[in-house]
């Protein structure tokens, strides 16, 4: 069953038709690919059998995309709002924006777009109305942007839950791979997994920003929403124009650019990060998480993604040290286990899995 939502507009336009909410299915799945478990990285992809380099193995679609720009007033690497468009490079002529002038960040790419994206956006533009300049203004634009993260992902939710075709399909199991809400609360990532300050930082930013409300109306406990930052942190993914992950690293390589935005995928969610990773991905333009086969994949052998830029970590110390930082574990890849670095060699085995600084 479809929901059938009929929009009115304030000119003489005909009506805008909504069919349902925005789908938030894996766009595509290779057939081959599959997921198992590691004793030591949790969740994991495989190959069943040989793929050949240049294989596309996996399109994602975000279940929550927020772009990510220094100046959104001039920046043309805005992502259009509506998730069933997302495209990017929105010009500064053709932008649409919130008629309640909510942040200049929420843009559509045309009217239809943000008509079809109205009950969404209800969702997310009391908050960012309320809320965006202050916590943009003491906590810095990187609390601001996990915060709208997690906002876009209620939203999304929200609208899961109203949409009873979706629903319907997903608790019959119609899914190989879990998706929606489902695949987002499988994410890995808990309190237990990050450092106590940490933890205790986000327990008040829930408090505070994210606790239910009629601004804000999730209907789920603080644990929860602390949970969920906890899984955000340790599954969003940074999109870059240029692709991540390119090893060896070709000498004329330029890096993967400038960040244009954050999002969380159900399915790509699941690649372990590797530093000579088999896997490459890149966002297209449409926010789509797209994985392909850097060179042949063995059957059995594991699809990893790099998580970072290669370029700007090349030696042990600097790579461990960066994912300890920014994702909060240590890296086991077959790289890092074979070149060791001489001077953690001792604390390697005793250094505890997940726990930041
Ligand atoms: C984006 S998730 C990847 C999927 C995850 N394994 C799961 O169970 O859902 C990132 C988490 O996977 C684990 N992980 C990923 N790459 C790893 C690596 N190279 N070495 C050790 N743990 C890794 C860490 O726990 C990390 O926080």
């Amino acid at each position: 069953m479809s929901q059938v939502v009929f929009l009115t507009l304030d000119s003489p336009e005909p009506p805008v038709r909504v069919d349902r909410v925005p789908q938030t299915h894996p766009a595509w799945i290779h057939p081959h690919l599959i997921e198992s478990t590691d004793p030591v990285k949790g969740r994991q992809l495989r190959v069943s059998s040989l793929v050949p380099k240049g294989t596309c193995l996996l399109t994602d679609r975000p279940y929550a995309v927020i772009p990510v720009v220094d100046d959104p007033t001039i920046n043309e690497n805005l992502i259009c709002s509506n998730p069933a468009c997302n495209i990017r490079g929105i010009g500064l002529a053709e932008r649409c924006q919130c008629p309640n002038g909510c942040i200049p960040d929420v843009v559509w790419c045309s009217r239809a777009c943000k008509d079809v994206d109205s009950i969404r956006h209800e969702f997310e533009c009391s908050w960012l109305k309320r809320y965006s300049k202050s916590i943009r203004t003491k906590r810095g634009e990187y609390e601001f942007g996990m915060l709208w993260v997690i906002v876009r992902l209620l939203a999304t939710r929200q609208c899961e839950l109203n949409d009873m075709a979706f629903t319907k399909e997903s608790q019959l199991g119609l899914h190989r791979w879990k998706t929606g809400w489902e695949g987002i609360s499988l994410l890995c990532g808990s309190p237990d997994t990050w450092s106590h300050e940490r933890v205790r930082a986000w327990s008040n930013l829930v408090k505070k920003y994210l606790q239910n409300s009629p601004i804000l109306p999730h209907g789920l406990s603080t644990e929860s929403l602390l949970h969920l930052i906890c899984q955000e942190e340790a599954n969003s993914f940074g999109l870059y124009p240029r692709e991540t992950g390119i090893f060896p690293i070709p000498e004329s390589w330029p890096g993967r650019g400038e960040q244009f935005a954050a999002a969380v995928y159900p399915t790509a969610a699941m690649a372990n990060h590797s530093c000579s990773p088999n896997i490459i991905h890149k966002p297209d333009d449409r926010g789509c998480m797209v994985f392909t086969a850097a060179r042949d994949i063995q059957p059995g052998e594991e699809c990893c993604i790099a998580y970072f830029d290669l370029t700007q970590h090349n030696n042990i110390t600097s790579r461990r040290q960066h994912l300890q930082n920014s994702f909060g574990f240590i890296c086991r890849c077959e790289r890092c286990v074979s070149e060791k670095a001489p001077e953690q060699n001792s604390e390697w085995n005793l250094l505890p899995m997940m726990d930041i600084e």
